[in-house]
């Protein structure tokens, strides 16, 4: 069984063209194995750094990040990333290949690549896809395909920067539901950033809502709902009042006009 992951009040600070940016400040929690935790915060709060800095690829300033008894200080394979883009597939190979591809990297034998790989291909439905190349598939379908080759290398954290944040609003909810129908199969954990309140009440287990400049946890929010969760419910809707009340949701633009920091039901 994988072991707990720890982010021990971690501060990451950036010096660029503009001076000296405190993306995060004292973040400080920890991720129960198999847990499904959502990352809401408005733009900016440091939700990608703290996801780059949890993969290993943003060092800290301070504070340390535990995966069991290891501290990360480097990306490894026990925690991948499915990012917002679409273009995360080789474009050379076919779903299948990029899957197979992908587990002989990691050393599984060559007997078992195809059929590791099929597998992962029909949870996230996929299947009668497998010979397709990226450009033959939808936006929708190859999130589908990045998804089904970070979880067929079975890592201990997913960690999913706005995956869907491109998609349509029916091929989102789509997705959202799957995700969740194959994380209760598969068990892994799962770190998932969004701006969308519905979707990180739809999807966690625990939502932290962070605030902005500097960086920091404002409340970290559980969802004891049972799944599937239905928007419309009272119980839902409390709770999307609550993380709205939580975060910094609007701000005066140039022109004086109030602009929103989040988006809510998109
Ligand atoms: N490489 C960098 N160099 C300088 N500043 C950076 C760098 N990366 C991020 N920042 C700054 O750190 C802060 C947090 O950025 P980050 O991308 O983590 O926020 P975010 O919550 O993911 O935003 P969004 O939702 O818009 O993607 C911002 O003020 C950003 O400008």
């Amino acid at each position: 069984m994988a072991g707990r992951m720890k982010v021990e009040h971690l501060w990451v600070r950036f010096t660029g063209e503009h001076g000296e940016v405190q993306a995060l400040e004292d973040i400080d929690f920890s991720v129960e194995p198999g847990e499904f935790i959502t990352v809401l915060g408005p733009s900016g709060c440091g939700k990608s750094t703290l996801i780059r800095s949890i993969a290993g690829f943003q060092k800290p300033e301070k504070g340390r990040i535990l995966v069991g008894e290891r501290e990360v200080s480097d990306p490894g394979p026990d925690r991948l990333m499915v990012f917002q883009e679409f273009d995360q597939l080789f474009p050379w190979r076919t779903v299948l290949g990029n899957l197979t591809y992908a587990l002989k990297v990691k050393g599984v034998a060559k007997a078992e690549r195809e059929e590791t790989a099929r597998r992962f291909i029909r949870m996230v439905g996929l299947e009668g896809f497998e010979k397709a190349f990226p450009h033959q598939l939808s936006g929708g379908m190859k999130q589908r395909g990045a998804i089904a080759r970070s979880l067929a290398l079975n890592p201990e954290i997913l960690l999913m920067d706005e995956p869907f944040g491109s998609l349509d609003a029916q091929t989102r909810a789509i997705l959202q539901a799957e995700l969740v129908r194959i994380w209760q199969d598969v068990g892994s954990t799962i770190i998932f950033i969004t701006h969308n309140i519905q979707e990180a009440i739809l999807l966690g287990d625990r939502v932290i809502v962070m605030g902005t400049r500097p960086g920091t946890i404002k409340k970290i929010v559980p969802v004891p709902l049972p799944r599937p969760r239905l928007p419309e419910t009272p119980e839902f809707m409390a709770l999307w009042h609550e993380l709205y009340s939580q975060l910094e949701v609007h701000r005066f633009g140039e022109n004086g006009k109030v602009e929103s920091l989040v988006s809510g039901k998109d």
